[in-house]
């Protein structure tokens, strides 16, 4: 069965021959297993400790951190519903970047919410050691896309000084223990964002549809975070970057535990093709927009805990 192919980064951003290997591989199916990242494998142990703390915590503990109209915070199991879906067999603790804007504009969308932390020792600096780490790669890893794409390298940082990016450290019960509620972790979706970084546990359970139309198994491999496009990004290249439907079933009989990052720009960043692919194809998958806009609207229309928000 073909898996998401593999590249080493260790040479970094402006080695070509990385740069190549990336963009092929977001051209043709969208994801990579990119080794040689750099993000120390304690920071990562550490987050995942943390995150298995605070999930096995009394409910009372996490209910406490929740911030339902903006979506930071703790995320109940099976809260996560997309209208006509089965809800998701997740519970998950969901962070906006540590560092927000000091704009009072900025300040007050849902994006750019304080994220409320439990007081848990060490949670929320292990948390936000990895978000610094794993956000330093996704910065990486676009300035090589600008390279490949033949922008200045500087493209993707300067659109994203006021980055509204945020990570979810997500738990998945055992797919037999939640079927009677969700058929899936997650089910089949692509994400909103530029880029997805994601550290997965050993348990296995994401599969990507590849353009064969067969859906692989992204086999977890320790040394790789796994990469992956978002709709921002395909649109952003006038559909030359590939952003694949992928979706969750942890069929492994243990808990598994997965760190996705939702690399976005800055919430009033234009996503428009003749600024990053140079033309900008016919139609309206490919019309100027305004990326946050874009995908707070989104996630209003698809998401019941963004649409109706609740009293903690
Ligand atoms: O947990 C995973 O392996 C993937 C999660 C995912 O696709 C998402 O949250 O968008
Ligand atoms: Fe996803």
């Amino acid at each position: 069965m073909p898996n998401v192919p593999s590249v080493d980064f260790s040479a970094g951003a402006a080695d070509p021959a990385t740069i190549a290997a990336l963009g092929a591989t977001f051209e043709s199916c969208g994801f990579v297993s990119l080794r040689g990242h750099g993000v120390p494998p304690e920071v990562i142990a550490d987050a995942f400790a943390a995150a298995e703390e605070f999930f096995a915590a009394p409910e009372a503990v996490k209910r406490a951190v929740q911030n339902r109209a903006n979506n930071r915070g703790y995320v109940p199991m099976f809260d996560s519903v997309r209208p006509g879906e089965k809800p998701s067999g997740q519970e998950a603790f969901s962070m906006g970047h540590p560092d927000r804007p000091e704009e009072p504009e900025l300040r007050a969308l849902p994006f750019h919410a304080e994220t409320p932390f439990p007081a848990l020792p060490g949670f929320e600096a292990r948390l936000t050691t990895c978000y610094r780490a794993m956000f330093a790669v996704g910065q990486a890893v676009l300035q090589a896309v600008a390279r490949h794409l033949e922008v200045d390298p500087g493209f993707f940082d300067e659109a994203s000084a006021k980055t509204y990016s945020n990570m979810r450290v997500v738990h998945y019960p055992p797919a037999e223990a939640v079927a009677e509620t969700s058929d899936y972790g997650v089910a089949p979706h692509v994400d909103e964002g530029l880029i997805t970084l994601l550290i997965q546990d050993m348990n296995g359970g994401l599969s990507v549809l590849g353009p064969d139309g067969a859906w692989w198994p992204v086999v977890p491999d320790p040394e790789a975070i796994v990469i992956n496009v978002g709709k921002l990004l395909h649109r952003w290249t006038g559909g030359r970057y590939a952003a694949a439907l992928h979706h969750v079933v942890n069929r492994s009989g243990k808990e598994r535990y997965s760190m996705p990052l939702f690399v976005h720009p800055s919430y009033h960043t234009v996503i428009d093709p003749m600024t990053l692919a140079g033309h900008r194809p016919e139609g309206e998958a490919f019309a100027p927009i305004v990326a946050g806009e874009r995908v707070l609207a989104n996630f209003k229309a698809r998401s019941k805990s963004w649409a109706e928000p609740q009293p903690a």
